[in-house]
């Protein structure tokens, strides 16, 4: 269960994020919508501790989580996929992270099969397609195997394939008891795969229901998502 307090961040006069207060349980996978600039990745990486809110507090299954201590086996982020090293390759990669996680090569190894990469691994990620790229960023968040997982728009350049295994690779690690998080703009996924809707309107938390109750009777999601959030043309709730 991660649990989020109050959370709030601003940049200089505008604020981001206001006070933002939900949670996700442990075996249920939450989307995270918002238009551009809503502030669904800054709520992510304050989550983390990638970014340092102004106020609020996290807590992972009850225990405050430190932002300081960033520890892969608690909670793990995939964030952006421009981290990385060109000429190295994903192992390399991934046993860097995992020793400096003290995380066993052969953790790395399987991280590599679930992500579907053991064929390429010894390949530089230079010579990777963006979809191979974001698998390299998802196996490095599975690295330390944690309770609590986010994801920033996770499907950006996966193919049909792609896709697919990682909307059944989301569904299966909540399924396993893990509390998953992931901000998309994919109404299509969110429908076939969320539990939970969360919305962000200009920093503030505007939904926070499960899917069929977010739905209402609403025709689909891309309607209940209009209704929840106004007129997306209005720059007010945009960037
Ligand atoms: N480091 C920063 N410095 C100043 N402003 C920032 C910074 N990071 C984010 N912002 C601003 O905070 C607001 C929210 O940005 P954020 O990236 O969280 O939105 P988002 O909902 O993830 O958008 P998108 O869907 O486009 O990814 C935006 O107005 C953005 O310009």
């Amino acid at each position: 269960m991660l649990r989020i307090e109050g959370l709030t961040k601003s940049y200089g006069p505008r604020t981001v994020l206001d006070g933002i207060s939900t949670e996700v349980a442990s075996g249920s996978l939450t989307y995270l919508l918002g238009l551009n600039g809503a502030g669904k990745s800054t709520l992510l990486r304050c989550v983390s501790g990638v970014t340092t809110a102004d106020r609020g507090s996290i807590a992972i299954n009850g225990r405050p989580w430190s932002n300081r201590r960033r520890h892969v086996r608690e909670l793990g982020i995939h964030l952006d996929i421009d981290g990385f090293t060109p000429r190295h390759t994903a192992r390399r990669h991934l046993r860097w992270l995992a020793h400096s996680a003290r995380v066993s090569d052969q953790r790395v190894d399987e991280v590599i099969d679930l992500v579907g990469l053991t064929d390429v691994a010894h390949r530089p990620i230079g010579d990777y397609s963006l979809g191979m790229r974001q698998r390299v960023g998802i196996a490095g968040t599975l690295l330390g195997d944690p309770p609590v997982l986010l994801f920033d728009e996770p499907l950006n350049g996966l193919d049909i394939a792609g896709i697919i295994w990682l909307r059944t690779l989301l569904r299966e690690l909540a399924d396993d008891g893990r509390a998953v998080l992931v901000a998309s703009h994919l109404l299509d996924e969110v429908r076939r795969n969320a539990d939970r809707i969360l919305v962000l309107r200009g920093g503030r938390l505007i939904a926070d229901d499960p899917l069929e109750d977010f739905l209402g009777d609403a025709p689909d999601l891309e309607s209940a998502y209009l209704r929840a959030i106004g007129d997306p043309m209005d720059s007010e709730y945009s960037a």
